[in-house]
């Protein structure tokens, strides 16, 4: 949280104090800072130092163009899961030698898109799929890189909704699988296997499994070159978790990637990673603005401007965000829920918890949520979704503008005969 700090009461992003951005803009608001994307893709790459590697970003934790455009810059690359993600990826400047395509349900569009663009390869995650772009390939006269996902049957210890390399995940295919996958591919004239991938959850606290998941995976890679695969390419996916309590440690990349180190340089090929959480969480924060104070009995309700429909973490995993005041504040409440306008019961930003006491018209923060924030918000109770900024330096700038009622209802038709 460094690039996010305090000068005297005043919360700031880098040089700019949030305060003035909730002026200017209003709430709700993300604020994404330019530093700590830069400070955390920057770990990955010094952690991977000494191996053949390439950090592909998961453009699904944080898709805005100013974000994506401000990673290519530095060199990453994208990992995306269908073709509006491929859109941006390429409107925003990454190279398509550094795109890699995830996903059980790839449409036909989206495979010719990918295709179209020359993508890096495919990650394929089911007998189908591969048949399908196979026929694809050849009906477009392209030749399809592909690396074969593997399901290495791995518990995570994470929440089940984000574990993906478990037994009977609908993710990915098992080994025995995967080598008969690889033998097909041998009668196929348009499609290459250059690769192993496997990505088994996310925001793991652990190292074990990432350990036993690559381990497996790498016997993989082995197996597969040793049947005479030209396989060049070892994707560990991504999953690095982020410590969103103060008072967590987690592995940090260099912990992650030494704990691999051996198990990668061994299989020879260039490794790719997808982090998404691990580089976008802590470059953002979620602005507020406190709409009412009231008491139910003992229970003490801050109302906020946001609800689950602009950050839906909390509601939909229990995810812990820390929530601390903008400009300074006169103490906590015990106990307290911090809830949305929206009109469920499971729209909160934070429960049972000591959070900051403010008033109404105060502005508060939630914290470390530049990964899966905007990217999962909604139009759900035709809220228009929030605005997002980017901080770099001293300088800011909307980087999207919040959107519009005509926004809630562009593309809808009311038909004659109504
Ligand atoms: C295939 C794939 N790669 C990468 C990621 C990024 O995961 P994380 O944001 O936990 O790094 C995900 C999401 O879990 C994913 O499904
Ligand atoms: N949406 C999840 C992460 C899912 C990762 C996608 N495979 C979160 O907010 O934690």
């Amino acid at each position: 949280m460094e690039d996010f700090h305090r000068e005297g009461e005043a919360l700031y992003c880098e040089g700019v104090p949030l305060g003035e951005i909730a002026a200017a803009v209003g709430t709700p608001t993300y604020v994404y800072s330019h530093a700590a994307l830069e400070r955390a893709y920057m770990d990955l790459v010094d952690a991977f130092a000494g191996l053949d590697f390439m950090v592909c970003f998961a453009v699904k934790a944080n898709s805005n163009l100013a974000v994506l455009r401000s990673l290519a810059a530095m060199g990453a690359g994208a990992d995306i899961v269908s073709g509006g993600e491929l859109y941006r990826a390429v409107r925003a400047g990454f190279d398509p030698k550094k795109i890699v395509f995830a996903g059980v349900g790839k449409t036909e569009s989206e495979i010719v898109a990918g295709l179209g663009e020359r993508i890096l390869l495919f990650n394929v995650e089911s007998a189908s799929e591969l048949e399908c772009i196979e026929r694809l390939a050849s009906i477009h006269g392209k030749k399809a890189r592909v690396a074969l996902r593997v399901n290495p049957g791995v518990e995570t210890g994470t929440h089940e909704h984000i574990s993906t390399g478990h037994e009977n995940s609908k993710f990915g295919v098992p080994v025995e699988e995967a080598l008969q996958l690889a033998e097909r591919i041998e009668s196929y004239r348009c499609v290459e296997l250059i690769g192993v991938h496997q990505h088994i959850g996310s925001q793991i606290s652990k190292l074990a499994p990432h350990v036993e998941a690559i381990e497996k995976s790498a016997e993989l890679v082995k197996e597969l070159k040793g049947r005479g695969h030209d396989i060049r390419y070892f994707n560990i996916g991504g999953g690095l978790g982020v410590p969103y309590r103060g008072d967590e440690t987690l592995p940090s990349p260099l912990e992650f990637v030494d704990a691999i180190r051996p198990t990668l340089k061994e299989t020879q090929a260039k490794i790719i990673c997808e982090m998404g959480r691990y580089i976008a969480a802590r470059a953002g924060v979620l602005l507020t603005k406190v709409v009412y104070r009231k008491r139910t009995g003992e229970k003490s309700y801050v109302v906020s401007d946001a609800g689950m429909n602009d950050l839906l973490r909390p509601s939909l995993y229990g995810a812990y965000h820390e929530v601390v005041p903008v400009n300074g504040s006169t103490g906590s409440v015990a106990g307290a829920d911090l809830v949305g306008p929206v009109c469920e019961s499971g729209d909160f930003l934070a429960r049972e918890r000591d959070l900051p006491d403010a008033g109404e018209g105060e502005v508060l923060a939630v914290l470390d949520s530049g990964a899966y924030g905007f990217t999962m918000a909604s139009n759900y109770n035709s809220r228009p979704r929030p605005a997002e900024v980017m901080v770099r330096g001293g300088r800011w700038a909307v980087v999207r503008e919040r959107e519009h009622y005509a926004d809630l209802v562009k593309g809808e038709i009311v038909p004659a005969f109504l």
